[in-house]
């Protein structure tokens, strides 16, 4: 008997859901740095999620632990059905391919000593592409699609502005026909001024390639009009997940109420109101015990060390980590 696949139930069942990630690392006198602590969310394909928070939160190891460029601790990341972290190094390989990454510092991450062509060239051995005319065309047609020109294939990386290097990085994530991308703070390296370029490429790419991403920021604001849904994190946990529009216009948690009210507004007629946001995250080593952002959170009461916060749905895809989401007063 043949099953009829219902459209919305197809379009409904995320191409990614991460379900319960985490990550702990080894640190000194037996003691554990708690990177990534039960972080879940699903990103739908076709769509970009972001995932945001300050720098030590844990974004970077949970888009490496999905890859598998780290080994998981526990969890689960359900790739069209398929959990990732139950493959084996073998089966894995055969997933590389349809999940590539974008590094945040595109100098550090292409050869210097290899040109444009070999860079990328590299990466399509990964699809069998044969050496010579097919090769370079394909080369010619990859730096074509990120905005440059087929001369450049013959270039070294240092020929390059910090921008047109970051989109040789892109071109070469693109070259094994990936269908999903961590896109790891993949402008926080480049100048104001050609950030907005490349974000815009991305975004054109992800339009036009149909491709799944997931882009990690440490600011509200440069996700703001890339992503359909955000993760906001916290010292390895999830404070607050949803939809773009209700996220920004309504967002509840007061670590995210933070976070919007710290990052540039770009439209001057658009007020926020400031929320303080004093010192430092604590060491993942040692979170504090309950709420791990109470420590700095300006709405914290006694209660909030005593329990982790579960991460209630308060509506239309809008979850929040705090116990005082329903209190008007805050
Ligand atoms: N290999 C490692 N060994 C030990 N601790 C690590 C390792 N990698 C990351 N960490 C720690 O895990 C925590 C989360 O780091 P991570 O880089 O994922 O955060 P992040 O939010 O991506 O920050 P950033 O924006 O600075 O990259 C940090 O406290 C970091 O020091």
């Amino acid at each position: 008997m043949s099953v009829a696949v219902i459209p919305d139930q197809a379009q409904a069942t995320p191409l990614l859901s991460v379900q319960g990630l985490t990550k702990h690392f080894p640190a000194r006198n037996g003691r554990i740095v708690h990177a990534v602590e039960d972080v879940s969310f699903d990103v739908r394909r076709g769509s970009t999620v972001g995932l945001v928070g300050e720098s030590g939160s844990g974004k970077t190891t949970a888009g490496r632990a999905i890859l598998r460029l780290v080994e998981p601790t526990a969890g689960k990341a359900l790739f069209d059905g398929v959990d990732l972290f139950s493959l084996s190094a073998r089966e894995m390989r055969t997933y590389r391919q349809k999940l590539q990454i974008v590094f945040q510092d595109p100098f550090s991450s292409l050869n210097p000593r290899m040109r444009i062509a070999a860079i990328i060239g590299e990466a399509l051995d990964a699809r069998g592409f044969a050496r010579g005319k097919r090769r370079a065309d394909r080369v010619a047609e990859l730096l074509a699609l990120v905005g440059l020109s087929p001369d450049h294939a013959s270039r070294y990386p240092h020929e390059f502005s910090g921008g047109q290097r970051q989109r040789i990085g892109i071109a070469r994530a693109l070259a094994v026909e990936p269908e999903f991308i961590v896109a790891d703070e993949p402008v926080s390296a480049l100048d104001v001024s050609v950030q907005a370029q490349v974000l815009n490429l991305l975004g054109e790419l992800q339009k036009r390639l149909g491709l799944t991403l997931l882009f990690i920021a440490h600011d509200l604001s440069v996700v703001e009009y890339l992503c359909d849904e955000v993760v906001v994190m916290y010292l390895g946990r999830v404070m607050e997940r949803g939809p773009r529009r209700l996220l920004y216009a309504a967002p509840r948690h007061p670590y995210t109420k933070a976070l919007l009210a710290t990052a540039p507004v770009p439209d001057p007629t658009r007020r926020r109101t400031r929320v303080a946001l004093h010192g430092d995250i604590p060491s993942p080593i040692d979170p504090p015990s309950g709420c791990v952002f109470r420590t700095r959170c300006p709405e914290a009461i006694a209660a909030c060390a005593g329990m982790i916060p579960p991460l209630d749905h308060v509506g239309g895809g809008h979850h929040v980590a705090c116990i005082r989401h329903n209190d008007k007063t805050i």
